[in-house]
């Protein structure tokens, strides 16, 4: 390693930035014609998941968490004496980037880091965040706050830790006869399989991330356990080939091989997002109990104080008062894409 004569540049906040979801059932069309602007999403599809939300009175979950999170991280870097204004913002519903972008401006804010509630490379979990807060920045114009985005955290304890003791919760919570031996499906948010060729430098990282997260997650278990990767929340075209295999058909697998319990570990979610209340709590939970499957479902990091310490780890590192940390062989993601990183045909717009 080579040791570089500058200093690590200054911050003075962090920036939360998230995905965004409706508070009420007027919020629920407009916050789905934003999230597919362009996208070729069918109509029947918006109006399928448009019912997911109204069933929870078109609230999203994903708010109420990341205000969460934000006391969380205010109140982790008082006690911590991390001088950094924390702010949030979201890609596809309010408090916009552009707002807050704003708002960090007229603060006086000139450099920032950002914390994104993915913990993976690609181009719906990354490059499309970093496009939406440069575009952001764009609008504020010229004395809107650099913004560089903290690393991937795919391999990070204080996001594999929390889901490792969520799994072990979620197991004792099966009657005994049923825990010994019940398989483990990881899942995580299927994206276009063009669209995880594309991510990384090399291509292919997304599907890979999510493997190692769950690996990862796994090795701290007895052993007994089968563990399966699964997928949920597809969209867009059915010709489209998306990451396969979805949760529903490995539970019906799972169901024919005789297992008589799951356990689901949505690796690939931060928090309990809507994909994670309906998708697997309401949509493969209800499969479980038709196929005579026992379903448990482990939490997500939401708050976790580890988890919560990750983010300021993660924030340490780039101001260079900590050393990067991550389990297993694969080294800790890279600080700044490249520029050929993650992109995806549809970052381009005409
Ligand atoms: C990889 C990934 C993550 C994880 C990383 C991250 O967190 O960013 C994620 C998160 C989320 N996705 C969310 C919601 C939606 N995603 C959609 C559509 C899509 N997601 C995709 C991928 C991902 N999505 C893709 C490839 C599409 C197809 C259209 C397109 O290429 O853009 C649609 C349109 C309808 C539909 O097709 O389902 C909705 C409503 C919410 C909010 C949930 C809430 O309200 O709690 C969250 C956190
Ligand atoms: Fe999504």
């Amino acid at each position: 390693m080579t040791t570089s004569q500058t200093e690590p540049p200054t911050y003075d906040a962090l920036l939360i930035v998230s995905f965004g979801g409706p508070e009420g059932p007027d919020d629920v069309m407009p916050f789905l014609r934003d999230v597919t602007a362009g996208r070729g999403v069918p109509e029947e599809r918006l109006a399928e998941v448009a019912q997911h939300y109204y069933h929870f009175g078109g609230i999203s979950p994903i708010n109420a968490q990341n205000r969460a999170l934000l006391a969380a991280v205010r109140a982790d870097f008082a006690a911590t004496g991390v001088n950094l204004a924390v702010y949030w913002a979201n890609r596809h519903w309010q408090p916009w980037l552009a707002d807050v972008v704003a708002q960090m401006r007229d603060d006086g804010i000139e450099r920032a880091l950002a914390f994104l509630t993915s913990a993976y490379a690609g181009f719906s979990s990354c490059r499309q965040y970093l496009d939406a807060i440069e575009a952001a920045r764009r609008r504020v114009g010229p004395r809107a706050p650099r913004i560089d985005r903290l690393r991937q955290y795919f391999n990070h304890p204080g996001f594999i830790e929390p889901f490792r003791d969520a799994t072990q919760s979620a197991l004792a919570t099966l009657p005994p006869e049923v825990r010994a031996g019940a398989p483990i499906v990881y899942v995580a948010h299927s994206i276009p399989e063009a669209m995880n060729a594309a991510s990384g430098p090399a291509g292919g990282m997304y599907a890979r991330q999510v493997a190692e997260a769950a690996r990862l997650v796994h090795e701290a278990l007895d052993g007994s356990h089968p563990s399966r990767l699964a997928y949920c929340s597809r969209s867009g075209s059915p010709s489209v080939p998306w990451l396969e295999p979805e949760i529903g058909q490995v539970l019906t697998e799972l169901a024919e091989d005789g297992a008589p319990a799951v356990v689901v570990v949505p690796i690939g979610f931060v928090s309990d997002h809507m994909e994670v209340r309906y998708d697997l709590d309401t949509e493969a939970a209800e499969l479980a109990a038709r196929l005579g499957v026992r379903f448990a479902r482990a939490a997500t990091p939401g708050t976790d104080p580890r988890f919560v310490a990750m983010i300021r780890e993660l924030a340490l590192e780039r101001l260079g008062r900590a050393a990067p940390r991550a389990l297993g062989p694969t080294s800790p993601a890279h600080d700044v894409c490249p520029d050929n990183c993650c992109r995806f045909a549809r970052s381009h717009p005409a």
